[in-house]
């Protein structure tokens, strides 16, 4: 068994897929990690035909995951604000923004340029913003609320509009951003390309508000869609779409507890099922990173 000695692993730190298609990492301690052969080469072929893409797996033990996650975001906020001048992350909701909590803590509390953050939500429940069930409002009040982001640089849903309204909305409001280059658009598919995903998974595989076998996991030309029956409450929701998705720079997965081991084992264990779960096809442009804890990768 190979062991490497990795204190900082980073975005930077690249994994060429082929070289993904003999190994797993998996965090064995603090600092050490160590590759075990896995077969790749579903995961391969279960991404996209256009991607191209990097995927990194990583195991933590408890806070680690915590710690390596604000790196995560700090290093590529840092890549994007000094070379565009803006960072446009998209954040979801559930236990991801617990996760983010280092961010809060010396030294990315002070030194991230949070003035050219751009926040919006890959998705976001149809309730009022003073809801205890909306994403916006778990994220402002874990983090937003302690961070000096301008607050028209957060860009919440019209929770004054039910749920198709709002999605247009959302969806009109991304496309004048992406018009006045705050969002970078891909020439090739005019899709909005974000610089980062925050994704977290259900235990049913599901992404975003993406779950598994609905309709909207197919859909194609929309950037912004809704649901009224979500199986996850609250029903009315609204998500972004895969092709947005999957057009992002970075993606990250945050995946924790053994209660998603079945879904994390469907996605990326070795005999992987022919009937894909959401999780399975986030296929970013750019680098995929899942961030699981044990209790998740148990299955691995
Ligand atoms: O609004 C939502 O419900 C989410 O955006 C959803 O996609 C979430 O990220 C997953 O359900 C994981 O949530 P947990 O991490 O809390 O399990």
């Amino acid at each position: 068994m190979a062991y490497t000695q990795s204190t900082h692993l980073s975005y930077n730190l690249r994994f060429p897929l082929a070289s993904l298609s003999s190994r797993i990492l998996h965090r064995s301690s603090s600092n050490l990690f160590f590759s075990r052969p896995l077969t790749f080469q579903a995961l391969k072929s279960s991404m996209a035909d256009t991607n191209t893409n990097n995927v990194a797996v990583q195991v933590f033990e408890k806070d680690d995951l915590a710690v390596s996650l604000a790196k995560y975001v700090a290093d590529v906020s840092n890549n994007f604000t000094s070379q565009r001048g803006a960072f446009t992350v998209c954040l979801s909701g559930g236990s991801l923004i617990n996760y983010l909590r280092k961010l809060l803590e010396p030294p990315y509390v002070d030194t991230l340029e949070w003035s050219k953050w751009h926040v919006f939500w890959v998705d976001e429940r149809v309730v009022p913003k003073t809801h205890q069930d909306s994403n916006y409002k778990l994220a402002f009040d874990g983090l937003l609320s302690k961070v000096p982001i301008p607050s028209g640089n957060i860009y919440a849903i019209n929770d004054t509009l039910p749920a198709e309204g709002a999605a247009d909305d959302y969806e009109t409001y991304i496309r004048h951003l992406v018009k006045n280059n705050v969002i970078v658009s891909s020439p090739a598919n005019g899709f909005p390309k974000f610089d980062l995903m925050l994704l977290g998974m259900g235990p049913d595989g599901h992404v975003a508000s993406l779950f598994p076998g609905h309709p909207l996991v197919e859909e194609k030309q929309r950037w912004v869609t809704y649901i009224t029956d979500s199986p996850k409450p609250p029903p009315e929701r609204i998500t972004f779409t895969f092709p947005v998705i999957n057009n992002s720079a970075y993606t990250a997965l945050v995946v924790t507890g053994k209660g998603k081991a079945d879904a994390v084992h469907s996605v990326l264990g070795k005999s992987q099922n022919s009937v894909k779960l959401p999780a399975g096809l986030v296929s970013p442009e750019g680098e995929l990173k899942w961030f699981l804890d044990k209790g998740a990768a148990s299955k691995l």
